[in-house]
């Protein structure tokens, strides 16, 4: 693609975007600028893959064809709006951000603006994000089509109705956290038993990304595939019954319901 690439904004997330980007080949490290309050945030950028570092906000917003907006939910719709003036006619504003909705960020830049609502997350830095995509009605194909290309770049991409974002979030976007803490605790236990730390994350993480491959590339239900585990009279369904009896699924359920629920709220706040 030889559009020219934006960020405002480049912490955790604008960072794993950038590095997926990059890494997928997609855009030229030379067609992206990136603006953050901290020179030397934005340096060490500039250091690590080769892309432009902007003086301002208002100069990416002047010269990238599709702008990120990575900012905090709390800043995003001041940031934009002061961009507002530099944008071009056709530029293609994407917000990451949770709870900002396609209507808010309307009455920030003016409702004849392209803007798309994404929601990726963090495993976009290692080729393999989930993102939502929700473009307004000024979008056209083709911009849904380039943004459907960069998110795919670095993992999968869906276009969705605004109604679906408390679910992604849910079980997208804030679900790392969960995860990192569930492979975490398995270790823990690991070395309980004795392994020594490294190779504990190592056997958990690994047990965990092939579980999820099994889910995304057989089709099989994952009840079914937790039964092929569990051999009868074995050390699984050992462990399974705990899980019932901690509640392990309500957890989780519950622990989605919530981070829906902040979601819906920051959209209303
Ligand atoms: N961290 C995650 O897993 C995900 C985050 N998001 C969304 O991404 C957005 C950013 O989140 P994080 O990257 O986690 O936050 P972060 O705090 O790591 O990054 C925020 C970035 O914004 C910059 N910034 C702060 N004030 C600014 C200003 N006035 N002008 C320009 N840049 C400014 C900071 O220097 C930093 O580079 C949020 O809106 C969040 O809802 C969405 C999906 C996943
Ligand atoms: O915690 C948050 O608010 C952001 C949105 C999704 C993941 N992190």
């Amino acid at each position: 693609m030889d559009k020219k690439i934006g960020f405002i904004g480049c912490g955790n997330m604008g960072k794993a975007i950038l590095g997926g980007l990059i890494a997928s080949g997609q855009v030229l490290p030379g067609n992206i600028w990136v603006y953050t309050p901290s020179p030397d945030k934005v340096d060490a950028l500039r250091e690590q893959y080769g892309i432009n570092a902007a003086q301002s906000a208002q100069e990416v917003a002047q010269i990238a064809d599709i702008v990120f907006g990575a900012v905090k939910p709390n800043v995003m719709l001041k940031v934009l709006g002061e961009v507002n003036s530099s944008l071009n006619k056709d530029t293609v504003v994407i917000s990451i951000a949770a709870g900002i909705t396609l209507d808010s960020l309307a009455k920030a830049l003016g409702h004849d603006r392209k803007i798309i609502r994404a929601m990726p997350n963090t495993p976009a830095l290692v080729n393999a994000g989930m993102t939502s995509i929700t473009p307004n009605a000024l979008v056209t194909s083709e911009d849904i089509a380039d943004a459907v290309n960069i998110f795919r770049s670095f993992g999968l991409a869906e276009v969705v109705s605004e109604t679906m974002i408390h679910p992604v979030v849910g079980v997208s976007g804030s679900a790392p956290a969960y995860v990192f803490m569930f492979i975490e605790a398995m270790a823990d236990a690991a070395v309980l038993g004795g392994m020594p730390r490294k190779q504990a994350y190592q056997f958990a993480a690994q047990a965990v990304m092939g579980s999820a491959k099994m889910v995304l590339e057989t089709g099989q239900h994952p009840g079914e595939l937790k039964d092929m585990v569990c051999s009868p009279g074995g050390t699984t369904i050992e462990a399974v019954k705990v899980l019932e009896e901690k509640g392990f699924r309500a957890a989780v359920m519950e622990a989605v319901v919530k981070c829906m629920a902040k979601s819906e709220h920051l959209g209303k706040s």
